[in-house]
């Protein structure tokens, strides 16, 4: 992916309104997150999360974090129920992490940062395509994760696994047989609010559904995550950390909580 922006002290976050504007909209991603000032909301249903491990496609360093795409032609993995009406079909998975363990998720709770998290994206079938819902106001659904340091996460060992070969930006490989699932903790309750994507282009189009209950991940671990790089191979060597966007003015929104 060659674009301009990044996460670096001349590109990052604070510059993106340069050539997004939408970075001071109404409606940015991420957000902290206090829950005393969440509302419980009867009506929310439950989060319905249907994934098949078939469609799981390749991985790709893509510049600014790693994805795990799947195949997205069919409804066989999907996201219905929670906040969303309709069906939402996974396309792909993704982390945000820091260069130490105290920083590195997007969204906060009580302005607590986690050392990581994983965004789980889906697009609105009622679009033709990914594409055609990205800039829908009901467009996609992002499922967040936290990640926290404990024991070793055995589910994320094949994703880690698989880093080594796409080291520098631009690598891929294929990633075939993961089920998205294990990735999830025991509870799916979660905290909604319409927001954003949190890179460019930010587009207003993502309904947040993050977990409560986050999943483990250990130091080791979160080594791994920080072996690859934003570079290119032949360029400068840029570990890749620290690619989280930090949380944006809340502007009035209510945050509903699917839990007492
Ligand atoms: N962090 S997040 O809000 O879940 C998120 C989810 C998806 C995208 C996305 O699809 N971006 C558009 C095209 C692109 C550019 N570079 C790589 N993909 C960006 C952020
Ligand atoms: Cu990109
Ligand atoms: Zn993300």
């Amino acid at each position: 992916m060659s674009h301009g922006w990044g996460y670096g002290a001349t590109n990052g976050p604070d510059f993106w309104a340069d050539n997004f504007p939408i970075a001071n909209g109404p409606r940015q991603s991420p957000i902290n997150i206090v829950p005393k000032e969440t509302q419980y909301d009867p009506s929310l249903k439950a989060l319905k999360l249907r994934y098949d491990p078939f469609n799981a496609k390749g991985i790709l360093n893509n510049g600014h974090s790693f994805q795990v795409d799947f195949v997205d032609d069919t409804d066989s993995s999907t996201l219905t129920g929670g906040p969303v009406s309709g069906t939402y079909r996974l396309r792909q998975f993704h982390f945000h992490w820091g260069g130490s363990d105290d920083r590195g998720s997007e969204h906060t709770v009580n302005g607590i940062k986690f050392p990581c998290e994983l965004h789980l994206v889906h697009w609105n079938t009622k679009y033709p395509s990914f594409g055609e819902a990205a800039d829908k106001p009901d467009g996609l659904a992002v499922v967040g994760v936290f990640l926290k340091i404990g024991a070793a996460n055995p589910r994320l060992q094949k994703v880690l696994d698989a880093l080594d070969v796409i080291k520098n930006k631009g690598k891929q490989t294929t990633f075939a047989n993961f089920d998205a699932k294990t990735l999830l903790p025991g509870s799916l309750d979660y905290w909604t609010y319409d927001g954003s994507l949190t890179t460019p282009p930010l587009l207003e189009s993502v309904t947040w559904i993050v977990l409560k209950e986050p999943i483990s991940v250990s130091p080791a671990q979160m080594a791994k995550f920080r072996n690859l790089l934003f570079t290119g191979e032949g360029e400068a060597p840029c570990c890749m950390v620290d690619n989280y966007r930090p949380p944006q003015p809340l502007k009035g929104r209510q945050v509903r909580a699917s839990f007492k």
